[in-house]
């Protein structure tokens, strides 16, 4: 390297470790996450006259919907069920907005609200000063620095990549159903799907009407429902029976109406869970599928049932029944996790299970919303109900310090 690239590359060091110990005072909360959870928390807040300032790995809002999903995603939930607070779906939307309404109609959201996000901003650590009562929030850039944070990163953050054997061996393309988008570049192909969740469900479909032939793995128990109930969406009947009814009657009645209507799935290869499914939803967050037609092409054969995977060879797959075959293509419907732990520094750890019941974390100042195994409806009450509480606390410092409404840069460290 001669002596001048020496010196601008020096240079750009030096401003690099300046960026990383430049400090930015955050006006109100910190919310990390420009999904729905983040969107609603912001606008919520706002509603209560506080700002905030999201950071957002991406390049956009709703990174999940708008780059790992598939092509034709629809809401499984009627629209009334997903819609986030103090603004609604426009009317002319279908009861079951397509995956690009759903984006249009947060960013709208957006607009609306006058939420901008600090994009490209990936948060790697948080960690409380308790000393100072203050949040640090490491990102691409710099450290921001507020009293509150609100975790926004939702629960589906990362795909979830199981370890099967052999299946670095396996010659064929193998993708998880986050970077699946169409059946096109499967046409013809015999595809082995893992996992029959709600992706594993809607891809095998996908595939099996655009001319390739999924064989779908199920390992374990599955609950299916038919997403409609006589007109009506299974889910907004189980919502209105739960005002009603305990739990697990709720559960009976929606097996009973789910056998009347799709018949037994069992003899499909398709056994039920012993728990109900809103029970199991409740206690592991196993969402059940809501059948969009797939279950009819698992009857006809379209769609095939497979037992556990023992192993993936270079050209297929061993069963566990002692089945082998042959596959072109391998789609990891494996389903997604969080990536909260790898990034919030909290004392004593993470909760053994993730924030399972709460939107209020058990530090000082720390907030989560959308993870309470709730979907959009969760979001919402979640937003609500932290907004109003850091709220509170707003109107009471609010005579000390926060009449700017701007984000200062102040810098720390030694120099
Ligand atoms: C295929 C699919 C379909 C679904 N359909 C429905 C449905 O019909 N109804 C329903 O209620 N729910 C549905 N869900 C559940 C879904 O998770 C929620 O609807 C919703 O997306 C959750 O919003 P969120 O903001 O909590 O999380 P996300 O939408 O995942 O948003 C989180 C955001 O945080 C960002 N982020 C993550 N980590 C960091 C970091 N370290 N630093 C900075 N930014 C970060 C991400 O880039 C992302 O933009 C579906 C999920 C999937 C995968
Ligand atoms: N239209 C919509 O609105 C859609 C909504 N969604 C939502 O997105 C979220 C994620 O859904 P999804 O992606 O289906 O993930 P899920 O976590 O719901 O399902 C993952 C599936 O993968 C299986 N699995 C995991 N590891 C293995 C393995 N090693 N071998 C065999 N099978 C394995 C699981 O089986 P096991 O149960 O045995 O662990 C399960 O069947 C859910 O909330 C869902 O409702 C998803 C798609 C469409
Ligand atoms: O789509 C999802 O993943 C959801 O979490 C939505 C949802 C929340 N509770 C449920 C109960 C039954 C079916 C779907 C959901």
């Amino acid at each position: 390297m001669d002596s001048s690239r020496k010196e601008q590359q020096q240079d750009q060091n030096q401003k690099e470790s300046k960026k990383k110990r430049t400090g930015v005072w955050v006006n109100g909360p910190i919310i990390v996450g420009a999904g729905p959870s983040g969107l609603a928390a912001a606008a919520c807040l706002s509603q209560h006259g506080v700002p905030s300032l999201i950071l957002e790995k991406s390049d956009c809002i709703a990174s999940l919907w708008q780059y790992k999903t598939y092509d034709r995603l629809k809401l499984h939930l009627p629209k009334q069920f997903c819609q986030l607070p103090f603004l609604g779906f426009p009317e002319n939307f279908p009861k079951y907005p397509t995956k690009h309404q759903f984006v249009s109609y947060l960013e709208s959201y957006a607009a609306h609200f006058n939420i901008r996000p600090n994009f490209n901003q990936s948060v790697s650590s948080a960690e409380f000063d308790p000393a100072k009562s203050l949040w640090r929030v490491h990102a691409d850039e710099f450290v921001y620095i507020s009293r509150w944070l609100i975790v926004a990163t939702g629960e589906n953050a990362e795909p979830f990549v199981p370890e099967i054997r052999g299946l670095g061996k396996f010659k064929g393309k193998v993708v998880h159903t986050s970077d699946y988008k169409s059946a096109k570049e499967f046409g013809g192909q015999k595809v082995l799907v893992v996992g029959c969740g709600n992706s594993g469900m809607e891809v095998s479909l996908d595939l099996c009407r655009n001319n390739a032939v999924p064989y779908m793995v199920v390992r374990n128990t599955v609950h299916v429902l038919p997403r409609e109930m006589f007109g009506m969406s299974t889910f907004g009947v189980a919502m209105a029976l739960l005002k009603w009814l305990p739990l697990k009657m709720v559960d009976r009645l929606l097996l009973l109406t789910a056998t009347f209507i799709l018949g037994s799935t069992d003899e499909l290869g398709l056994r039920r869970p012993k728990t109900g499914p809103l029970e199991l939803k409740n206690v592991t967050g196993k969402t059940p599928v809501l059948d969009v037609g797939a279950l009819s092409q698992i009857r006809s054969g379209k769609i095939k049932v497979m037992e556990g995977v023992k192993e993936i060879t270079k050209c297929g797959a061993k069963f566990n029944n002692g089945q082998e075959k042959e596959f072109d293509s391998i789609i990891l419907a494996t389903g997604y996790k969080s990536n909260v732990p790898s990034w919030l520094k909290v004392k004593d750890g993470m909760p053994k299970t993730e924030f399972p019941n709460g939107w209020k974390g058990h530090e000082k100042g720390l907030y989560t919303v959308g993870f309470t195994r709730r979907g959009l409806q969760g979001t919402s009450s979640d937003a609500v109900k932290i907004a109003a509480d850091v709220a509170s606390q707003w109107r009471s410092a609010e005579d000390c310090s926060n009449s700017c409404h701007s984000h200062i840069i102040l810098l720390i460290g030694e120099n």
